[in-house]
This record gives structure tokens, C-alpha cells and sequence, in this order.
């Protein structure tokens, strides 16, 4: 198959500060995968490179087998920013943040036209949240705000997402529904790459995850990827990796890992288990 997204020996950083160095990873149609790695790491630093927010220091990505100019990004390519990093004074329904996606495609700003509003109406609706349409983006909770951008990010389209931190300002509930979502246009082609510092979700939502810091620490499906060692490796600390069956819990000690535990099983199941297990 031939890969959608190259990154290949991708530096970057601010001012001079280097944040991450020789970066080099392949992303292929219909892959859904995570980039986990411990606040301060460098996962939006990487995303915004990637989509052409910040011109790499060096290093290059690829798309569709042609190299992109340095700080550009092509027009099948979504980005669902951290929704704690947008200005929400802005006085702006949900549905034309959606159609400020289509004044991207067609690089000018018109008046939104019929065929503008039915299209934002029928996102909205395929990411579940139709009925906030008209209301301003600021009074819409978080997890609504970050289904909103992921329908501003698929109108163009695109077939690949990138998002930044999908699930931080939501509960397990809505963290859990949006994956599922995600999965499902997963499905349906699209590729997906979201950073997320909840590995639990990760393990059991993700076939292939990427682990992070400053750098690639590995990469691979969570059942091989998620030890001890890498994790250890990957947040420079002790990590903590219980399985069973399919399922993993992971936590950085073993004090957090019976609280996962504790949140993650149900209750029949969590009092079977021998203490000696964690
Ligand atoms: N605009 C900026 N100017 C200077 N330094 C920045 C800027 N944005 C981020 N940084 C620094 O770059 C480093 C990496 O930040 P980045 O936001 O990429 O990490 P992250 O892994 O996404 O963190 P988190 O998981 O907390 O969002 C941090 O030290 C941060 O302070």
C-alpha cells in the first residue's frame, strides 16, 4: 500500500530551543494511531510541523509520495487543535467555525452560501452535535468544542485528521464516544493521529500507537509496544502494565494503577483479582 504521510528525519524547536530531533515515522490510508508522551514532550510541536503551522528546522514530510514545501500543508489534511489553546470570546456559532474550514479550501472569504450552510449542518450531524448549530462556540461544553473542530476539520475531505489532544478537557463518558466516533470514520478510510496522554484509552481503542518524547521513543500495536520498559523509556519513570486477555491497564506506579483499576473494571472483576497481581 502505498503511504499517505512520511515524516522523515523531522527536527524543529522555538527560538533556540530544540524541541525534538530526527523524527521519521510512515502513516498509511486508514491508519488510526496514537502519539502518547508526557506533557512538555513535543506532541503538539510535532503536529503543527507536520501540518505546516511551524517550518521545520530540518527534515521533510511527504504526501502521497511528493515531498511538501517546508510550512505548507495539503488540502486533505484536517487538524483539530487543543481546544484549551482557542480564543472562545469570539463571537462565532459552531456552525461557522465548521464553514471557516471551507474558506480555507477556496482561499478567499465569501459570503456563506446555502450549499456552505448544508454542508457545515451535515458535519455537525455526522460528528453528532446538529442541534448546537446556532449556538455560540463558547457556551457549547468542551467535548462539544472539539467535536465541532473535527467537523471544520472534515470539510475539506480530508483523508487524514491530525488532533491535538481530543480528549483532555472531556469525562471517560464523552472521551470514550469520541473514540468511538474517530474509529468509526477509521472505517470508513480515513486515517487518524491523535496525541493524548491517556494510554488507557490508547490500549483499548488504538491499533498502533506512537510513543514520544523529544523524539520517537518506538512505535507498534499497544500490546507490543506498551511494556514496562518503552513506557518507562517514554515518560522517564516507573510504569506500571497490568494484562489480562485483550485488556491493559497501565499506570505510572502501582498505587495509580489500582485506582485505574478501580475506574477501568467492573467491580465483580476488580475484587477477583489477588492483590499479589500489581
Ligand atoms: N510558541 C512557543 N514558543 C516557545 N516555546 C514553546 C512554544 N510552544 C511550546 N513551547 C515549548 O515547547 C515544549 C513542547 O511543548 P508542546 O506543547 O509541543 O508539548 P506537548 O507534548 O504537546 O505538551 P502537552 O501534552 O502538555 O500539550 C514545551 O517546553 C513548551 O514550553
Amino acid at each position: 500500500m502505498q503511504p499517505l504521510l512520511e515524516v522523515k528525519h523531522l527536527a524543529c524547536g522555538y527560538q533556540s530551543q530544540t524541541i525534538f530531533t530526527d523524527v521519521s515515522f510512515t502513516l498509511y490510508p486508514g491508519q488510526f494511531s496514537g502519539l502518547v508522551g508526557p506533557s512538555g514532550s513535543g506532541k503538539s510541536t510535532l503536529l503543527k510541523t507536520i501540518v505546516g503551522l511551524l517550518r521545520p528546522w530540518s527534515g521533510e514530510v511527504w504526501y502521497r509520495g511528493r515531498r511538501l514545501k517546508p510550512g505548507t500543508s495539503p488540502i486533505k489534511v484536517g487538524y483539530v487543535p487543543q481546544v484549551e489553546t482557542v480564543d472562545w470570546g469570539f463571537p462565532v456559532t459552531a456552525e461557522e467555525v465548521v464553514m471557516m474550514g471551507r474558506y480555507r479550501q477556496q482561499k478567499i472569504w465569501p459570503w456563506p452560501s446555502a450549499c456552505d450552510r448544508a454542508k457545515a449542518r451535515e458535519l455537525l450531524s455526522r460528528v453528532g452535535i446538529e442541534h448546537v448549530a446556532r449556538q455560540p462556540i463558547g457556551e457549547l461544553s468542551g467535548g462539544q468544542q472539539q467535536r465541532v473542530f473535527l467537523a471544520r476539520a472534515l470539510v475539506g475531505d480530508p483523508e487524514i485528521v491530525l488532533l491535538d489532544e481530543p480528549t483532555s478537557s472531556s469525562d471517560l463518558h464523552v472521551q470514550h464516544e469520541l473514540l468511538h466516533l474517530l474509529a468509526e470514520l477509521g472505517q470508513q478510510g480515513l486515517a487518524i493521529l491523535i496525541s493524548t496522554h491517556d494510554l488507557n484509552s490508547v490500549a483499548t481503542h488504538l491499533p498502533w500507537v506512537i510513543c514520544f518524547n523529544h523524539g520517537l521513543i518506538c512505535q507498534g500495536p499497544p500490546k507490543d509496544v506498551f511494556t514496562p520498559e518503552s513506557l518507562g523509556r517514554t515518560f522517564r519513570g516507573e510504569m506500571v502494565v497490568f494484562r489480562q486477555n485483550d485488556r491493559i491497564l497501565v499506570a505510572s506506579g502501582a498505587t495509580s494503577l489500582l485506582h485505574e483499576m478501580q475506574a477501568n473494571l467492573p467491580p465483580a472483576l476488580y475484587k477477583s483479582l489477588p492483590s499479589k497481581s500489581v
